[in-house]
């Protein structure tokens, strides 16, 4: 098993949530500090001691800071990881690292809710494992992703679980979580569901509605009304497996076996259907229900309804959905389900529907196979392993279709691509937003930046790129991981093994109770801004200039803005080389000697 499974050994999202409640902020970070230190008990690749050390204190000054809920022009002070402070007047010590984001907006760090890393699919197994995957993800500004423990058909869901954990820890570079999937239903599965949630950490349970492990009706009520009883989310793949089985038999008689035939055996009724379904289902047993990887205006109507009529859902799509539908000729390298949609609108009404809350959220899907295991289904479509790139292309293809459009502003932009996926999950406020006791999980976005993407140049393992050729506003800039700087002015400095398991706890206040969600809002010390004063003030227009830079004033804060002198014996993991795996191993062999951690041992404030 990895490193950490076992109950009890994570910090608990609720205790972090008590903590903000009773506005014992100091107490509830050093709590969290403290058993944050246990989460890497035994890890499978050891991370350089150095690179845990304590004393890693970064102060980001100059920005604008965008949350979900408001945009403020604060600097952000880090230590051990964590955000201590935020403010205009901040008093830090010396010694720390100063980014000037000066004209740049500052953004938590996104969350993918849905990437396949390390997957065995189709007779075939993904590319990108939890290193590639992770390492591009904070290449494009995502900093946490929730994967898919993925059992086979009739395998246990315990099983299963360990052997991703064994796949990701020690391996991923930025946190992860786990959705758990389930191929097949029975009782021994239902006792599994409550393990896994009560003993690992997991709160989401993914059920399909196509493919040769879906559920039928019968199965799908029984798995939610178990989520329901744990408090869990039930998630689907929402498509009409056994129409498109009865579709595709027909298309290859006549002769259609080429990758058109993918979408012509998938038509978007057939996605509709099982959206509406699905819904159907989930109000018979009251369970909040998830509605993964929507590709259609029908599914979002059909999704609306619902909601209007009491349904508790949430709706998520996929960067590829709105980056290329419409836009490409049918072929291998585009093949994912449901399908990229040839309908031109696709893109600009579901950014829509982001906009206005019918969809909370997007995901990549990422899931990725080289051209030649695409090339496995040349002669019959049915065959073509299903997926496509995005984790690291998402943040940039969802500004450039939704911020620099004018269809959704920064705050919005936050929602979608982080703070939503932190609500529904049940991470927020540790992740999700910037805020005093967050983990220190940050993008530091150039807005006026562009850069094209190319497989040439992605850090995927993935041999091409569906988004090739387009050119996105919005650069990450600076990538901040738990503190530590692994995108640093463009240059990236990943550490394998850096990113840890992190529990998702039952009973998401955002999914069952949201009532309470008022109480878990980060508290505001220093609010300068709202979204109007953001207009006002620095001439910020989304609809006529979607996508301005912000010209700030210089700060107060009393720290110089170079890096400070190192106080005697204690090392910067800010100013860390470090990087690459090799390097790693090298490093970790020069530890050995060392009793103190390099970088001295935490003694709290300073
Ligand atoms: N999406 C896809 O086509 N491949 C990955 C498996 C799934 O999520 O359906
Ligand atoms: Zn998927």
């Amino acid at each position: 098993m990895g490193r950490k499974g076992r109950k009890g050994e994570g910090r608990d999202q609720n205790d972090f949530n008590l903590g903000i409640r009773c506005c014992d902020r100091l107490s509830a970070i050093f709590e969290y500090l403290s058993v944050k230190k246990e989460k890497m008990s035994t890890p499978v690749k050891k991370v350089p001691i150095h690179l845990q050390s304590s004393q890693n204190r970064l102060l980001i000054k100059n920005g604008t800071v965008v949350n979900e809920e408001d945009v403020t022009e604060e600097d952000i002070y880090i230590e051990d990881g964590i955000i201590k402070q935020m403010g205009n007047n901040l008093i830090i010590p010396g010694g720390t690292r100063v980014i000037d984001a000066r004209g740049k907006y500052i953004l938590p760090g996104g969350i993918d809710p849905h990437t396949h890393l390390d997957f065995e699919f189709m007779g075939t197994r993904t590319v990108d494992n939890f290193y590639s995957g992770t390492k591009a993800a904070i290449a494009g500004g995502t900093t946490m992703i929730i994967d898919f423990v993925f059992p086979k058909k009739g395998e246990s869901l315990l099983d299963a679980y360990y052997e991703y954990r064994q796949k990701a820890d020690g391996k991923a570079c930025c946190d992860y979580a786990f959705h758990v999937c389930l191929s097949h239903w029975s009782e021994q599965v239902k006792r599994d569901m409550e393990i896994l949630t009560k003993e690992h950490g997991v709160n989401s349970f993914k059920m399909f509605m196509a493919y040769d492990f879906m559920l039928n009706d019968s199965e799908l009520y029984s798995a939610f009304e178990q989520c329901q009883n744990l408090g869990a989310i039930a998630q689907v793949h929402a498509e009409n497996g056994s129409i498109i089985a009865k579709n595709a038999q027909r298309l290859l008689a006549r002769g259609i076996t080429g990758p058109e035939g993918h979408e012509m055996s998938r038509p978007e009724e057939v996605e509709a259907e099982a959206v509406n379904r699905a819904c159907v289902i989930a109000k018979q047993v009251n369970a909040p229900l998830y509605l993964a990887q929507l590709t259609t205006e029908q599914s979002c109507e059909i999704l609306k309804d619902h909601v209007s009529d009491g349904l508790r859902a949430f709706g998520e799509v996929e960067a590829s959905s709105i980056g290329i539908s419409g836009s490409l000729k049918p072929n291998l390298n585009v093949i994912v389900s449901p399908p990229i949609r040839s309908n031109p609108d696709t893109p600009y009404k579901l950014m829509s529907f982001l906009a206005s809350d019918v969809l909370q959220l997007i995901g990549s899907d990422n899931c990725t196979f080289n051209k030649a295991q695409k090339e496995m289904g040349k002669n019959n479509f049915t065959k073509i392993p299903n997926g496509v790139n995005g984790l690291e292309d998402r943040m940039s293809v969802v500004w450039e279709k939704g911020v620099q459009t004018g269809i959704i502003s920064p705050s919005r932009f936050v929602a979608i691509t982080s703070t939503n996926a932190a609500k529904i999950f049940n991470l927020y406020p540790r992740k999700g937003c910037i805020a005093v006791g967050s983990d220190a999980d940050i993008v530091i976005w150039n807005a006026g930046a562009t850069r094209t993407i190319s497989a040439q140049t992605h850090h995927q393992a993935v041999d091409f790129n569906i988004f090739e050729g387009m050119t996105c506003h919005g650069v990450a800039e600076y990538v901040i991981v738990s503190g530590r700087v692994c995108l640093d002015d463009g240059q990236l400095r990943v550490v394998e093994g850096y990113g840890h398991f992190v529990d998702t706890p039952v009973f998401a206040p955002f999914v069952y109770n949201p009532d309470e969600m008022d109480s878990l809002k980060p508290i505001k010390i220093n609010d300068v801004n709202d979204f109007d004063l953001m207009e006002k003030t620095h001439k910020i227009k989304l609809v006529d200039n979607p996508c301005p830079t912000p010209t700030l004033p210089e700060s107060n804060v009393t720290t110089p803005s170079f890096r400070g002198h190192r106080p005697e014996g204690q090392r910067n993991i800010q100013e860390s080389t470090f990087s690459l795996t090799e390097e790693l191993d090298t490093d970790r062999k020069s530890c050995i000697r060392v009793r103190n951690p390099p970088g001295g041992r935490s003694s709290g404030f300073w």
